[in-house]
């Protein structure tokens, strides 16, 4: 069952995840060498990182990482890997060490060999202790979309990738994306909505697993104890 946190506005939901989310990477760095972050893209996060980049942590034993990615060249204006150089690695961040999963050499051409962009960000990702999830108000989240024809593998406990393309029907670009099972393998899950359209789209995915709310299926995993961030 989901933990849900009200705030006052986007700017304390931001600096609240933030000091969570950087307490939980203070605790890992306690018992592991390195901690990694996985975070989510999308319009939403920015203030998040802005708060995150600075606090105080060791982040040179910090490695960040994506729950998905748009597949375009790593300049394209929809990249999240842009997203989180702009806005995560800067400030005390910038020590963090950023996985990959489109390489920076990759074009519009070579992209277009999706097993081979699979291949390259299986080879850089490691399993998150921390992820950041955002939700659409379509119910996706990371990139397992509703009408997805890879839908019923995104959420099969079998699957035998951490990572699936997929082709979102709702949204721009094809996708590559955290499995449900990676991201039930996370110990810290945190989600962050705002908004009374999203809040309602949360509710309703709350009563039971279902493919209309792909969020459902993290929200009510039993290996899942999510905190939800909200504000209006
Ligand atoms: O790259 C992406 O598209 C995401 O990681 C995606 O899952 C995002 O978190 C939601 O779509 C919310 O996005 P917004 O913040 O733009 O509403």
């Amino acid at each position: 069952m989901p933990t849900f946190i009200q705030t006052e506005n986007a700017a304390q939901s931001a600096e609240k995840l933030a000091l969570a989310v950087a307490q939980n990477l203070r605790d890992t760095l306690e018992k592991q060498a390195h901690a990694t972050l996985a975070v989510s893209g999308g319009k939403s996060p920015i203030a998040f990182f802005q708060a995150l980049n600075q606090q105080d942590l060791d982040w040179a034993r910090v490695q960040i990482a994506l729950v998905d990615e748009r597949v375009v060249p790593t300049s394209h204006a929809d990249s999240n890997t842009g997203l989180v150089r702009q806005h995560l690695l800067q400030n005390q961040a910038s020590a963090a060490k950023y996985l990959p999963m489109i390489a920076d050499h990759a074009d519009e051409g070579s992209l277009k060999n999706i097993n081979q962009a699979i291949e390259f960000a299986l080879q850089n990702y490691v399993q998150p202790d921390v992820l950041v999830l955002g939700m659409g108000a379509d119910g996706h989240t990371a990139s397992i979309f509703p009408q997805a024809p890879q839908f019923d593998d995104a959420i099969r406990a079998d699957y035998p990738q951490t990572l699936i393309h997929t082709t979102p029907v709702t949204a721009p670009h094809e996708r590559i994306s955290m499995t449900l099972a990676a991201i039930e393998a996370t110990p810290f899950v945190y989600l962050a909505i705002a908004g009374a359209e999203k809040k309602a789209v949360y509710e309703q995915a709350l009563l039971k697993k279902s493919q209309e709310y792909p969020i459902s299926y993290v929200l009510n995993s039993e290996k899942v104890n999510a905190n939800v961030f909200y504000n209006n």
